[in-house]
């Protein structure tokens, strides 16, 4: 089966056409003011309306109150709800009849993986991201870890890669991990939260060659 392409950070109707052209399986919204990325409900009302059933809406936030996520939601036609920073306790209790959780685990050691064990009963997917430093966006910097951390590994539940993937960099790390998913924000970009259709276009090439 090929790799499924989740392109993040989506905010005019241009990128997002190239995302969906290009074949991606997943597209990324971000609700949280301090990201480059951020989509007010109004746009996001807008974009979601152009987006075919078969890509799935991805709505991306960080640690959210209740009433962000209900209204991220209702506005985006949102069909996955990715929680960084966010406990497994709290994300069972902003959970929403219908709509699959995906847990984000920072990943900097290989003591970072066991996190993922602790989503087992909440989420539909594990997102290994990137750990970023303190005091920055606790995802869409660039920045990647130790793809070899995941070799090997043996995972009980769906899963995805993510963080400072590229067009150049992406075939290695689904060769070293095995990756049925891969997520990719900034590596799509001309300028933070600037996404390049060029570059959307040429990673979802790359990826659907996988
Ligand atoms: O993208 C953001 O601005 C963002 C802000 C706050 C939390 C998460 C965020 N992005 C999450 C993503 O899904 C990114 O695609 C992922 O972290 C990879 O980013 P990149 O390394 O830039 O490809």
């Amino acid at each position: 089966m090929s790799v499924q392409t989740k392109i993040c950070g989506l905010s005019t109707p241009r990128t997002l056409d190239a995302a969906i052209a290009g074949g991606a399986s997943h597209v990324g919204f971000v609700f949280y003011p301090s990201s480059p990325r951020n989509v007010t409900f109004e746009r996001v009302a807008e974009l979601a309306a152009s987006v075919p059933a078969h890509v799935k809406r991805v709505g991306v936030f960080v640690d959210p109150c209740n009433l962000l996520v209900e209204q991220a939601v209702a506005a985006g036609h949102l069909d996955v709800l990715q929680l960084h920073n966010t406990t497994p306790a709290r994300a069972a209790a902003i959970a929403t009849k219908g709509l699959e959780i995906w847990g984000v685990v920072a990943v900097r050691t290989r003591a970072d993986l066991d996190q993922a064990r602790r989503w087992r009963d909440v989420a539909a997917r594990i997102l290994y991201d990137a750990k970023t430093p303190e005091n920055t966006l606790p995802g869409g910097m660039g920045l990647r870890f130790d793809w070899t951390l995941l070799e090997g590994f043996s995972h009980d539940m769906p899963w995805a890669l993510s963080g400072g993937l590229d067009v150049e960099n992406v075939a290695e790390s689904v060769r070293v991990t095995g990756a049925p998913l891969v997520d990719i924000s900034s590596g799509v970009e001309s300028a933070p939260g600037v996404k390049d259709m060029d570059k959307i276009a040429a990673f979802l090439k790359a990826t659907s060659n996988l």
